[in-house]
């Protein structure tokens, strides 16, 4: 009965469609210990000369409670005092932030005018990178020239990635940027050579992507990309569970001036680091310093492929696994009218991808999606368009011992499919991950790559126990008799086919 759908029908190897929106959802601050020699991570100079822009801006002063500091993320944000709960952090003026408005005010905007926002920042950012003479220079120089997020990894790291999604997703990323590149090329940087004297390559354009993604917020009035010079320097960590504390403000923006803010904001208390001795050291000169280094959440729900894609890292969190699977109605299904209609009534689209977490259950739209697409033979009645209202309700339960048996068969050889296309096991990926001392990169992706395949185990064993039950589930026209039944019990007329 399998092979009643289409290959299309359902493709979990398919690239998942990307939101190339480039916003992060809004962010958490906290606080976590930290233990980090001061002598021995020396600050860059380029972010001492940040911090002494903004402290002659009037950004910072004496009593910012934040400090910029070396840590095994990077570059983080280190609490220098006592905060209490609701404190403001950091506070950015609008005239040091980059967004699609600094680009329409500045000397290409013009020519950027009606570009998609992301590639008008992108412009932006590569121009003053190139300009000895840029304003934004002190800035620029703070900022990484890569990251491990894997649009830069090279043939080899990303073949370590063979049968993700994470995989497919990359490439397909990937493609989308040097095209999006092509097409400014062509239109915007060759026509204005003038304003563009220096060569901008696709490798500057893949940099400034990959700024945008690690570092942009959203705004949050309205709703613009925005990146915000030293908030940016913010890291992220999983302890954190809350993600609502960035906040805009007018306020005052330095010595006389009077200006909308982009503040940070914590909503816990945290208690400054200190110094201490460092217990093994003989050697009383020789101190540690116990820090608090402040973090955010940079988004709740996003995957490890998506932290991976966007930010060169991944969490142990079990439910970061995910994997997405793509259902669609097939246009040469017989009854394709009907089904889209079904699918749109239900707020889903005629191909949908359904994202399934590690250790969650089954989002609540899948089965009935399923049991619809695989409707037919003496099922279709449930078609009519009658019923169009209610069948949706029909279809949150199993149908038909055949219509349920189609589903367990086609999403299990989907997953047997699926785990055949990785080269290695559960088992290899987790012995090297314990073996340890792997390369930043190959950690993420042997933890890509096993996350993926334990996801797509927990679907097939869901599939699998339903297979086992399918002749003890209740189908819908066991239930209808039921209901009848029921009907007949208080007193109503019974059917006569009933009786
Ligand atoms: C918004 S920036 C934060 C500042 C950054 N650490 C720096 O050195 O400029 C985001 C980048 O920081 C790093 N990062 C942030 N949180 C991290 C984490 N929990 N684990 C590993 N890297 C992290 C990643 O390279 C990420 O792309």
């Amino acid at each position: 009965m399998a092979t009643l759908f289409p290959s299309v029908f359902l493709s979990p190897a398919k690239t998942r469609k990307h939101h190339f929106s480039l916003l992060r959802s809004r962010s958490t601050l906290s606080f976590i210990n930290s233990l980090s020699s001061s002598e021995s991570n020396p600050l860059p100079s380029s972010v001492r000369a940040l911090w002494d822009w903004f402290s002659k801006e009037g950004v910072i002063s004496s009593k910012t409670p934040v400090k910029p500091g070396v840590v095994p993320e990077g570059l983080g944000l280190i609490a220098t005092r006592d905060i209490a709960e609701n404190d403001v952090i950091l506070e950015v003026p609008r005239r040091f932030w980059v967004n699609p408005d600094t680009v329409e005010y500045s000397e290409i905007g013009k020519v950027c005018d009606g570009l998609n926002p992301w590639v008008s920042v992108a412009l932006f950012l590569v121009r003053e990178k190139l300009r000895e003479d840029s304003k934004w220079k002190i800035y620029l120089d703070v900022l990484p020239e890569t990251t491990d997020a894997t649009i830069f990894w090279s043939d080899e790291e990303l073949s370590e990635l063979e049968g993700t999604q994470l995989l497919c997703t990359t490439l397909s990323v990937k493609e989308y940027v040097q095209m999006e590149f092509m097409k400014a090329e062509a239109e915007i940087i060759i026509p204005n050579r003038q304003l563009f004297p220096s060569a901008i390559t696709l490798n500057d354009f893949f940099w400034a992507f990959g700024i945008l993604r690690s570092r942009a917020f959203s705004r949050l009035q309205g709703q613009n990309l925005v990146v915000i010079p030293l908030i940016d320097l913010i890291n992220h960590s999983a302890g954190i569970t809350s993600e609502d504390h960035i906040h805009e403000r007018t306020g005052p923006a330095g010595l006389f001036s009077w200006d909308l803010l982009f503040s940070l904001r914590t909503t816990v208390s945290v208690t400054a680091g200190e110094q201490v001795k460092c217990p093994k050291s003989s050697n009383a000169s020789v101190k540690m310093m116990f820090i608090k280094v402040v973090f955010i959440q940079y988004g709740l729900k996003k995957t490890n492929s998506e932290l991976a894609l966007d930010y060169g890292f991944i969490e142990s969190t079990p439910h970061r696994n995910a994997y997405s699977l793509t259902l669609e109605v097939p246009c040469s299904d017989p009854f394709f009218r009907d089904k889209l209609d079904i699918t749109k009534l239900n707020g889903l689209d005629e191909t949908t991808d359904f994202e399934i977490l590690l250790g969650h259950p089954l989002p609540p739209k899948m089965l009935p999606f399923l049991r619809l697409i695989a409707l037919g033979g003496t099922d279709a009645f449930l078609l009519d368009p009658s019923l169009r209202n209610s069948v949706w309700g029909c279809l949150e339960f199993p149908v038909s011992h055949a219509n349920e048996k189609i589903i367990c068969n086609v999403v299990r050889d989907a997953c047997k499919y699926a785990l055949s296309c990785y080269p290695t096991t559960i088992d290899e990926d987790e012995k090297l991950m314990t073996e340890g001392n792997l390369r930043p990169r190959l950690w993420i992706a042997v933890g890509i790559r096993s996350g993926e395949k334990k996801v797509l185990h927990q679907i097939d064993g869901i599939f699998k126990e339903r297979e086992l039950k399918l002749d003890q589930l209740e189908y819908y026209k066991e239930r209808m008799l039921k209901e009848l039944c029921q009907v007949g019990e208080k007193g109503e007329s019974i059917p006569s086919e009933s009786k």
